[in-house]
């Protein structure tokens, strides 16, 4: 049976960390301050954002959430985000996805300063990560953090060791991949249109699933001693416990996964907490770059 991987345990220490660095930066005179962004009133993004706003209270920041309605028109959004880009008191701007329909979240995206951008989701972020400028890029949270648990496990060098990320999202699969690559995987994205995939992913050393689609990867797909790390929180239906109830499930059939993997993360508590981590991470380097300080966390 597979170790499971506890990222709430990983995500505390991260929390811990971020919590005494800003301490010390507070001796500079400077409070990381991040500003949280949502658009109407779709219930598991308010349970994110109001998870975020809290951890970020309880790391020593400033936190600010700005709650709009959704039908906010993306001009207002435009103007708040280009207000928080000039706001001294801010580092880090976050908007929640996913946004309503009639705004366009691109141009939401790339409104924000990137040097504030905590999400890493600019262009400029995108493009510093993908041509190997990760030390001073902003990192994705999700990729990021699913990073750190393998690293945990594996070490910062990961040569000779073949990973395989099935997904090619902006937020998760691409960043995965380059993250992977700048520490020297082999690394394969898989996705709906590739041929073969249980093969391909019993080649893995390192499965990384980020589809989106409930326990898509069979206990089967997995090489015998891989590391399994589960980005996927799907909600589906869970008559057994009662009707109208559901549970989380992850991309990867965990029950069958772990027979086989060495190591693997659970849904929940994986890879989720480590995204809200991660974030005051990001948010704690951008302080310390703003203010002209070196950051040797993590
Ligand atoms: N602007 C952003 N929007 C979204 C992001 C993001 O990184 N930036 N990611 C997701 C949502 N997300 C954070 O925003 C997020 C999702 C899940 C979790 C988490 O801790 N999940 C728990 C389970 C929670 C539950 O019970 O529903 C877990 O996996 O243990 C944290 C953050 C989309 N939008
Ligand atoms: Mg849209």
């Amino acid at each position: 049976m597979a170790e499971i991987i506890d990222g709430k345990i990983v995500a505390a220490e991260v929390v811990e960390g971020v919590k005494k660095s800003a301490a010390a930066l507070a001796a500079h005179g400077v409070k990381p301050g991040l500003a949280v962004v949502i658009v109407g009133e779709d219930p598991a993004s308010q349970v994110y954002v109001a998870n975020k706003s809290r951890t970020a209270k309880e790391c020593g920041f400033l936190s600010v959430q700005h709650t709009l309605a959704a039908d906010t028109s993306e001009a207002d959004v435009v103007a708040l985000v280009e207000a928080l880009n000039v706001d001294p008191s801010i580092h880090g701007i976050l908007v929640q996805l996913p946004l309503p329909g009639h705004i366009d979240a691109g141009k939401i995206i790339q409104t924000i300063a990137p040097d504030k951008d905590v999400d890493g989701f600019h262009f400029i972020n995108v493009g510093k990560l993908a041509t190997g400028e990760v030390d001073t890029a902003l990192v994705p949270c999700t990729p990021f953090g699913s990073m750190l648990l393998i690293e945990r496990k594996h070490g910062k060098d990961l040569s000779g060791l073949s990973a395989v990320v099935v997904g090619r999202s902006n937020i998760v699969g691409k960043p995965m991949a380059h993250l992977l690559l700048a520490a020297n995987a082999t690394v394969t994205i898989a996705h709906s249109r590739t041929r073969d995939l249980p093969a391909l992913c019993r080649t893995a050393d390192i499965l990384v699933a980020a589809v989106g689609r409930p326990e898509m990867v069979k206990g089967d797909w997995v090489k015998p001693g891989a590391t399994v790390i589960d980005v996927g929180i799907n909600r589906i239906p869970a008559p057994e416990k009662g009707e109208g109830k559901s549970r989380l499930v992850g991309d990867v059939e965990f029950a069958s996964a772990e027979k086989n993997a060495g190591a693997i993360t659970p849904v929940p508590g994986g890879v989720g907490p480590m995204t809200i981590a991660m974030l005051m991470a990001n948010t704690l380097v951008s302080a310390h770059r703003h203010a002209g300080l070196e950051y040797k966390g993590l």
